[in-house]
């Protein structure tokens, strides 16, 4: 029997830490079939985002469109989206699918690396055309702030917006904007928690903290972690404990020394992989092929 077919909906990072790749690997390593509708383009390495191409928002809708007509749509995990057009166009593409298809919305607004990703009317997009049709939505603690805070710019990422709100408080003012859970991940905070809130009760979900300077897509293997967990058929809150596991285990496995920047998590642990792989006298990048 061919295993869940689960939908990423998001941006492609050219340098392989987040986004679309990020997801393909935590799919892979939840055991289901990844599939991509790309949203937009990134040219970015782990130290910032150079440039970003919007894809037209019909070839959008025609990449979900094209899959959902063969592959049953196990569940859909939407990420970067960039502008208030590919929103819509989003959300055009998730009134093909099966409405029971469940739907994951990690909104992404600023990269690790401090990147602007999302501007500021494709935000109240969000809040307006997807946030309702979410079964769960997986703000960190920046974008919690901003998007609870209704008023107000992405760049108040930097600021941090108005930190004197709990996170409850935060959970219950976004449970309120449609979705029917919220997770809250735990990142940026001291205490690694991330905070789940169904519209009536609350869950820590603890776990350890790794060191930080790999954590490049840890929001975005979360997000597909728990998509896939939704699509194997786990309920929500038990779907957010798998995705901490898989995301807090990238973190640990993450490529802390491949760019000079935050490196990328790592779902699949694939530096051990190759280690165990590498046959005696195998090049390895301190032992390069010679050109003839
Ligand atoms: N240093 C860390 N140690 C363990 N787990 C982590 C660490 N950093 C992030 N995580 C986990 O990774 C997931 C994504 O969290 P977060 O980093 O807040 O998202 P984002 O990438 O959107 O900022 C969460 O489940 C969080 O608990
Ligand atoms: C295409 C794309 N999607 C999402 C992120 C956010 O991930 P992070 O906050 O870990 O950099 C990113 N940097 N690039």
């Amino acid at each position: 029997m061919a295993p869940p077919a689960v939908l990423s909906i998001a941006g492609s990072d050219s340098g392989g830490g987040a986004g679309i790749q990020a997801d393909l690997k935590a799919f892979a390593r939840c055991g289901v079939h990844g599939m991509t509708a790309i949203a937009a383009l990134t040219a970015q390495n782990t130290v910032g985002v150079t440039g970003v191409h919007a894809v037209p928002p019909e070839f959008i809708v025609e990449q979900v469109k094209t899959i959902n007509e063969d592959i049953q749509i196990a569940a859909v995990k939407i990420g970067m989206l960039g502008t208030a057009a590919t929103v819509r166009a989003v959300r055009t593409a998730l009134e093909l699918l099966d409405p029971a298809t469940p739907v994951v919305i990690d909104p992404v607004m600023v990269s690790e690396s401090g990147s602007v990703l999302l501007d500021d009317e494709a935000r109240q997009a969000i809040v307006e055309e997807l946030l309702p049709l979410a079964t769960v939505i997986t703000p960190n603690l920046p974008e919690a702030r901003v998007l609870a805070g209704g008023e107000g710019d992405t760049a108040a990422w930097a600021r941090g917006g108005d930190p004197s709100r709990d996170v409850e408080d935060l959970a219950r003012a976004l449970h309120a904007l449609g979705p029917e859970a919220v997770v809250i991940t735990g990142g940026h905070r001291e205490e690694v928690v991330d905070v789940y809130f169904d519209g009536v009760h609350f869950h820590s979900l603890t776990g350890e903290r790794h060191p930080d300077g790999a954590a490049h897509g840890s929001g975005c293997t979360h997000s597909s972690a728990l998509a896939a967990h939704l699509a194997l058929g786990f309920p929500p809150l038990e779907a957010a404990r798998h995705a901490r596991a898989i995301a807090s285990e990238a973190v640990k496995h993450g490529l802390r020394d491949l760019g000079r920047g935050a490196g990328p998590v790592d779902a699949l642990n694939i530096a051990v992989r190759g280690l165990t792989a590498r046959q005696p006298g195998a090049t390895t990048p301190s032992n390069p092929p010679q050109r003839t």
